[in-house]
């Protein structure tokens, strides 16, 4: 196996954009699906009627085998570029999207939106109610930064493949994206068809109009980049730096005693580098000692690295004093226990209104938390991405704001741009998710020493 870096990729954009019509096709042309699984779907779909929606057929029978277990799907849903591997986290549908992006183990690096050029299609998406809209806020709001946006269904413009349509579109898109916040260099765009093939994995020759020339033109307009195909855009996105580099973080999930070793505490390395011989420090309590062994998969390692599940022996640190959503790091730059923090939330459910006072429980890393909100400090504009109203005295379903909370109990958080595992979060309350969120800033509490 060779040594790429591993990219998880979200598929976003609005119902019928032509979503899985164009990863179908990427997917065949890359060769992540081979000829004679597509050949037998294919026909399957012609006996189902399907003919014209093979892609997406082909992608919602994968789907189905996943959903009933079947491992084999889980390999069409991994495909390779030169310079990485990718595994696509589906986005189907609104609500899905939301839950995978909160319970996935694996935040996505990149956002491929997909936009239709087709008449009327693309003016939908872009509507108050449109998913084109509201995933690209949504996509901000979960902090990943890197976009690709395919122009799809260019075969069916007035007339087709037409420049002055992609022209269009791709004004409107930059506005907008400006004011969300999007760094337009961290953005790249290609026109496609997915059902022809167009600029998918291969440069085609209906659009003359895409070349060198024309991706300059754009990188002086509006600072985005363009690339030949969606495969060359998919190769050229940035890797994420890597969180070795970053001070240690390890959320607790349980504890165990274990005998003849001791306190265990079991947790996954979300950045940085544990060794053995160590000290390490476990926040809230502020407890902590020298790291005697580390075990992963029943074996012992001499060091752990981010991503790594791991078991590890603490000197002097008992059972009754750490918990699940503890966070264990070096005490050189320990966890931070936050008294107040700031976030970015977007109201996914909620039957009323929500007001300062109230009190959902907050799901971030391993642990869960009572917060209440302290003050909403303003409401962003779905619109335009911007803050238009400060402190306004409730926000409701739909709407994104910033808004402040205190933990009612002593609780772990780090500002998403440091630590992103530990800067997300889920709002619940009455057994459902109210509202997702990302920590912009926080107040750390006084830690009393012990
Ligand atoms: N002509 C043309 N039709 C397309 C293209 N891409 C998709 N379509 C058609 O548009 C319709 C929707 O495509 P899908 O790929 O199912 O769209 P989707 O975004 O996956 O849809 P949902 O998952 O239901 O949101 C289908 O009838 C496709 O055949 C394209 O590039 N050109």
């Amino acid at each position: 196996m060779s040594s790429k870096p591993h990219l998880n990729i979200v598929i976003i954009g609005h119902v019928d954009h032509g979503k899985s019509t164009l990863v179908g096709r990427l997917l065949v042309e890359v060769g992540a699906v081979d000829e004679k699984t597509w050949k037998e779907t294919l026909e399957a779909a012609i006996k189902a009627g399907k003919e014209s929606e093979k892609y997406a057929w082909l992608l919602d029978r994968l789907k189905e085998e996943r959903e009933r277990g079947l491992t084999i799907s889980l390999a069409y849903r991994k495909f390779e570029t030169n310079n990485y591997y990718y595994t696509i986290i589906d986005a189907p549908g609104h609500r899905d999207f939301v839950k995978n992006m909160i319970t996935g183990a694996s935040q996505a690096d990149v956002a491929l939106l997909v936009v239709s050029a087709k008449k009327g299609d693309f003016e939908a998406g872009m509507s108050p109610e449109g998913q084109t809209r509201e995933h690209i806020l949504l996509a901000k709001t979960m902090g990943i930064d890197q976009l690709i946006i395919a122009i799809t269904k260019m075969d069916i413009t007035e007339p087709p493949y037409s420049e002055k349509r992609f022209m269009e579109i791709l004004e409107t898109l930059v506005k907008f994206l400006k004011a969300t916040g999007y760094r337009m260099d961290s953005v790249t765009v290609v026109p496609v068809s997915g059902w022809v093939g167009d600029n998918v994995v291969k440069p085609s020759d209906n659009m003359p109009w895409w070349n060198s020339q024309k991706m300059e033109e754009l990188k002086k307009k509006y600072g985005v980049n363009g690339a030949r195909t969606l495969l060359e855009a998919l190769d050229n996105v940035k890797e994420p730096p890597k969180p070795i580099d970053k001070p240690l973080r390890i959320p607790i999930s349980e504890v165990f005693v274990i005998s003849g070793v001791g306190t265990v505490p079991v947790g996954r390395v979300e950045t940085g580098v544990l060794k053995v011989g160590d000290t390490v420090v476990f926040l809230p309590p502020n407890v902590g000692g020298e790291v005697r062994s580390i075990e992963m998969h029943h074996q012992r390692i001499e060091k752990a690295l981010p991503g790594d599940n791991i078991g590890f022996n603490v000197r002097g640190v008992s059972k009754e004093q750490i918990k699940r959503g503890d966070v264990a790091g070096h005490p050189t730059n320990p966890p931070t226990v936050v008294e107040e923090f700031v976030a970015r939330v977007m109201i996914v459910w909620h039957p009323s209104a929500i007001a300062p006072g109230y009190t959902p429980v907050i799901h971030a890393h391993t642990a869960s938390i009572p917060c209440k909100i302290v003050e909403i400090v303003g409401k962003v504009d779905p619109r335009t991405g911007q803050i238009t109203e400060k402190n306004p005295p409730f926000i409701k379903q739909g709407d994104i704001a910033i808004v402040r909370f205190k933990p009612l109990k002593p609780m772990v958080l780090e500002k998403f741009s440091d630590f992103p595992p530990l800067g997300r979060f889920a709002m619940r309350d009455m057994g459902k998710t109210v509202g997702i969120g990302v920590v912009m800033d926080v107040k750390p509490a006084k830690i009393a020493t012990k």
